[in-house]
């Protein structure tokens, strides 16, 4: 099983929102992984066939996608970022539904929508009406969508958008369990939603990716360059003009900086291990702070 992307460019009037990627990708979870408007969601469209490359191409075992057609997308389950349902539906009425969209056959549509709820651990919520479903319900009822075909290539556009820490956890619990089987590819912005459970992490920016590989790897080039260090709040502000700062904590006698830097910042500067927020900040340029610190 190997989905390949070749220089694959999709160009909108003025922007190159997919720029000469390449790459290739067999079973497990791949977390595409970019800020806002990076790229993720047209490559991810392209990779479903809603949308066909400027130039370049995407093969499944060799043969191209767009000419594949049906048959590509028979093996193919998409959770777009806005996915649309039926809100009067009940979960289980709207599971059947797509079912028979996706030309299942009646008796198997009924035993893959049970599989799949307690799958997805909504059993116990089939009966509810799509609206009165909490966000992170919708999702999984989602995922359940795109996987009534069985699929081998699973693309999740932003699954864990608006979701509190306990379901992103079992949300990723549940992918790292599909992607047994199959393809899984998950774009989000959220490090931690990757962090654990892809087998390869792509760093995208500007239509291209940046920097790709497993956690290790990623990690693994940045060693001995990310710092601890407690400065006074007015210190704090020269140390995040002169440095890549990742993180910014307010502590009762200052403030405490976690930088990156190649050379020790300051004396008093303790080196830390890394994590995947400190390379997509060294990559993608952004960091986080913790609370609201207007220093
Ligand atoms: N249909 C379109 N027409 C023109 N420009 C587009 C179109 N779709 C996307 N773009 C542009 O392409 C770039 C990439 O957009 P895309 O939605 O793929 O990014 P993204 O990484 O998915 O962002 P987000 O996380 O905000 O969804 C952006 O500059 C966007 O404005």
């Amino acid at each position: 099983m190997e989905l390949k992307l070749s220089n694959l460019t999709k160009e909108f009037k003025d922007v190159a929102a997919v720029d000469h990627i390449s790459y290739t990708m067999t079973t497990g979870v791949y977390g595409l992984l970019g800020v806002n408007g990076a790229g993720k969601t047209t490559l991810m469209r392209m990779l479903c066939t809603l949308i066909k490359p400027s130039s370049g191409c995407i093969t499944w075992n060799g043969k191209d996608i767009f000419e594949l057609d049906g048959e590509y997308r028979r093996l193919l389950g998409y959770l777009p970022q806005d996915f649309g349902y039926y809100p009067d539906f009940t979960v289980y009425d709207y599971l059947m539904y797509v079912a028979s969209i996706k030309g299942l056959r009646p008796a198997t549509a009924k035993q893959r929508t049970a599989r799949l709820l307690k799958q997805v651990g909504m059993d116990k919520e089939k009966k509810k009406k799509m609206k009165k479903l909490s966000g992170g319900m919708k999702r999984r009822v989602g995922i359940a969508q795109a996987m009534l075909n069985n699929p081998s290539i699973l693309i999740l556009d932003e699954p864990t958008a608006g979701l509190d820490p306990n379901e992103r956890i079992r949300f990723r619990n549940l992918i790292g369990e599909l992607a047994q089987e199959r393809l899984v590819l998950l774009s989000t912005h959220i490090v931690s939603d990757v962090a654990y459970i892809a087998k390869e992490i792509l760093l995208m920016k500007e239509g291209k990716i940046c920097v790709a590989g497993s956690l290790k790897e990623l990690l693994a080039p940045m060693q001995g360059q990310v710092w601890s260090l407690d400065v006074s709040k007015e210190d704090a502000e020269t140390y995040r003009k002169n440095y890549k700062v990742a993180n910014v904590r307010i502590i009762p006698k200052g403030v405490n900086l976690r930088i990156l830097s190649g050379q020790r910042p300051s004396e008093n500067a303790r080196p830390e291990s890394v994590l995947l927020e400190d390379v997509f900040l060294h990559y993608l340029g952004e960091g986080m702070v913790e609370e609201d610190v207007s220093i």
